[in-house]
Formats: structure tokens, sequence, C-alpha cells
């Protein structure tokens, strides 16, 4: 799946803006990390840090976005664009996953930028690279950098050792990880959902969802987007059936909101159902399929969709209720 952007969308935070390095960018960048403190902390940068390094370095990381390599940004001020310091991504895509650094000028510490720098570059992967988890580490004398990850979401994995060009060999190194259930906010069912039965002391969540199937025989996924828990993951379109409904009328409500378009009730056939127990609620899930619906697929959430065949629809990862149903569906379709 191409998930690399061919123009990157800068991400905001509260306070800041992380965009792609410019040229520009160099002087102020060379300033804040031509700095023992900082580069102290850093294993790929040398210290003294040479001026040109600056130029080249950023220069390649236009590259490597394009590529959906790397994702190395400026933390810029969103009030005047000043360059506070730098955040970034290097992916490894065999493994599925991808490795965080950071680094702040030292004239910034102490106003809280990393974490919500990292945090937000960290959420942002998760939910729209193909990833399951993001790796990093700290020295073990860097407990500020630790309680960063830590303060994310972060957790500690172990230790390890790694080469830092600044210090002229390997050093001793805390590992920390960071997947989807880590950072997911709170999978907590909602109070317009209707009362339904405890189930081994969870609520049970009633979901309804749909494989929308074209005339090439592809199924409609959606990737559930940032901010929602399993952020990333590529599901059936559907949604929360809301006390009083069906789970037809919640359905035709969803595809609505979600797709819009207009589906009717008689061409939403039951086809099979998940039932599977997440940590805080228990998913019931029935999937219908529909092969007719008036008006165009379009995303009305700003989500990505994908039209699968169903030979490859293992190759997106889904939340793990739906394991059991794409199998049903593969061998239907
Ligand atoms: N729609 C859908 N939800 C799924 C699938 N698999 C799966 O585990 N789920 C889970 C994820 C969520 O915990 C829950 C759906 O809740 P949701 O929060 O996305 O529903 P919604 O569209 O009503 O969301 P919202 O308006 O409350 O934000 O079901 C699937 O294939 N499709």
């Amino acid at each position: 799946m191409p998930d690399s952007a061919l123009t990157f969308a800068p991400l905001e935070t509260e306070r800041f803006l992380l965009r792609p390095l410019r040229a520009e960018d160099a002087a102020e960048l060379h300033r804040l990390v031509n700095d023992w403190e900082v580069a102290k902390t850093l294993a790929r940068v040398p210290f003294p840090y040479p001026r040109d390094l600056a130029d080249e370095w950023i220069a390649s990381t236009a590259d490597r976005i394009v590529e959906g390599e790397a994702y190395h940004l400026a933390i810029a001020r969103k009030t005047d664009d000043v360059l506070v310091g730098c955040v970034g991504l290097t992916r490894d895509r065999d493994d599925r996953s991808a490795e965080l650094g950071y680094w702040v000028g030292r004239r910034h510490w102490g106003q809280g930028i990393a974490p919500e720098a990292a945090g937000r570059l960290t959420h942002w992967a998760l939910a729209n690279l193909d990833l399951d988890r993001i790796t990093a580490s700290a020295l073990t004398d860097n407990a500020r950098s630790a309680a960063v990850l830590l303060r994310i979401g972060f957790r500690e994995t172990g230790t390890g050792a790694q080469d830092f060009l600044s210090r002229g060999g390997a050093m001793p190194v805390r590992l920390f990880e960071a997947g989807r259930a880590d950072l997911s906010p709170a999978q907590a069912a909602p109070a317009a959902a209707p009362a339904l039965p405890e189930g081994e002391g969870k609520r049970i969540l009633l979901v309804a969802a749909v494989g929308l199937i074209d005339p090439d025989n592809r199924v409609l996924l959606a990737r559930r987007p940032e901010g929602k828990p399993l952020a990333g993951l590529w599901e059936f379109p559907g949604g929360k059936v809301h006390a009083g409904e069906t789970p037809e009328a919640a359905l035709i409500r969803e595809l609505k909101e979600e797709l819009g378009i207009d589906v009717s009730e008689a061409c939403l056939a039951p086809f099979a159902f998940a039932s599977h127990g997440y940590e805080s609620f228990h998913l019931l899930m029935p999937l219908y399929l529909c092969r007719r619906w008036d008006g165009m697929v379009t995303a009305q959430e700003g989500q990505a969709l994908a039209w699968v065949r169903p030979q490859r629809l293992g190759d997106y990862a889904m939340p793990p209720a739906d394991k059991p149903l794409v199998a049903l569906l593969r061998d239907f379709l």
C-alpha cells in the first residue's frame, strides 16, 4: 500500500508545527545542535557539528519523506516559525516499526516541547503509516529523555548498547516501545449505546459493520483515523448502534455520515458476526454485505479508503475482532 505522502502536510500541536525542514533552517539548526549538552544525547550527531552537514542533512530529509522512509521534521513555533528542535521517525518496513528520535535546543528546554512534538508524531505515525509499533531509546544517563517517552505512553522494554558518534563509541541505553494499545484513548462504550447485558464483567458493545462489494468483487476498507481507538487499523465501515436503533438503521446512518452513500435496508444482507473481548468491553459486531447503494463512495471524515481484492485482505492490518470475518469473506467471495 502506498502511504508515503508526496507532499507532507505539517502536523499541528498546541504550540508548534511539525513541518519539513527547509534550507533556511540550516543556520539555526546548526546553532542549536552544535552544543555539547544536546549533541551528547544523540546517537547520530557528531560533535563538533560541521556547518555543511546541516545543509546536507536538511537536503536529504525531503527525499526520505517522499520515499516514505523517514520523517525528520522541524519543530517550529506557530507564532513566529522559529525552529526550536527536530523530531523524526525512521522506518523499518520489514518489521512494521519505526524508530523515534528528537532533540530540543538548550535555550528552549523546560517547556514540555519534546513530549508535545514526539507525542504528536507518534500518534500520527501509528494512525497513518503501516506500522504496528514505534521504538525509541534513551541513554541511561538521560533521565529527562526517558521521562519524555514514558509521558507519551511508551513502555520500557529493556536495555542495550548503541553507538554514539558524539561519544566516540558504544553507550548503554534504555529501550522503549509503543504500540496502538499503549496510546489508544480509553475504549469506553458510549453513553448513547443501549444497555446490553454484561459478559464476564465487561459491557457488551454492539457495532454494525458492512462489507461493501463493488462490481469487481472488491471490498471497501476504511482506515480508523488518528484520535480513535485502534487508529491506523483498517476496518469494515460501520459504527456503534445507538439506543433505540436497529443494527440496520445504524448502518444506514453511518454509511451516509462516513461515506456519503444511501443504502436501503433491503440491500443489507446479514453475513456473519464477530464476538471479541477487548480489554474494557466485549464487541458484538454483525457484518452485513451490500452490493447496491446510491451515490459515490467518498470519505466524509478524511479517512483513507481502499477497495481491496478478497485475496489481498490479509495485507491490511485490521482489529483482532475482524480476523475470523476476513477468512469467511475471502472464502465466500
Ligand atoms: N466499524 C467497525 N468497527 C470495528 C471493526 N472491528 C472492530 O473491532 N471494531 C471496533 C472498533 C471500535 O471499538 C468499535 C466501533 O466504534 P467506533 O468508535 O468506530 O464507532 P462510531 O463510528 O460510532 O464512532 P464515534 O462516532 O463514537 O466516534 O468497534 C470493524 O471492522 N468496523
